[in-house]
């Protein structure tokens, strides 16, 4: 990729937990935040160095405390801004799914958690990019 292209773009990971009853982990972003009190997958911006897998590793020990082997992660799909406006940056996020990780995953910021059937997260108020990401992720079910 050019240089150029790298500066416009923001990679960043999310990740779908899935428990044995097949429910998904979402969190609600604090308020204050872009985005404040909007339910999003977990996960964030991917740091110089890092792999998409390591940087989700990373983030979802930083905010629910739980640990994620890479090889836990199964690509789920992605979504990006399809128009930007001039001289933005486009956030690209990658959505991993994972059925398996060490400990119980705890709010690490404060923030809240909850598990909701992949079904439903259609319903939930969320920044714009995770509605394609719930969609994918009820396909990538099937
Ligand atoms: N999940 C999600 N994030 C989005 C969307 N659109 C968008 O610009 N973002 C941005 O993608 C970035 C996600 O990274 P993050 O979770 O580490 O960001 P943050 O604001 O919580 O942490 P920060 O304090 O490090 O900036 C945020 O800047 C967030 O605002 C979207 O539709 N869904």
């Amino acid at each position: 990729m050019a240089d150029g292209a790298a500066q416009m773009m923001l990679p960043v990971v999310a990740v779908a937990l899935l428990d044995e009853q097949g429910r998904v982990l979402m969190q609600q972003r604090p308020l204050g935040k872009q985005h404040g009190g909007l339910w999003e997958f977990p996960g964030g911006k991917v740091e110089a160095g890092e792999s998409p897998q390591q940087a989700a590793a990373r983030e979802l020990a930083e905010e629910l405390g739980v640990g994620l082997a890479p090889c836990a992660l199964d690509a789920v799909g992605f979504a990006a801004e399809p128009v930007l406006a001039k001289g933005r940056r486009s956030v690209v996020i990658l959505l991993f799914a994972a059925r398996h990780w060490q400990g119980t995953p705890q709010p690490q910021e404060g923030q809240n958690m909850a598990w909701y059937g992949v079904e439903d997260l259609a319903a939930l108020a969320m920044p714009p990019l995770d509605y394609p990401l719930a969609r994918a992720l009820v396909a990538w079910r099937r």
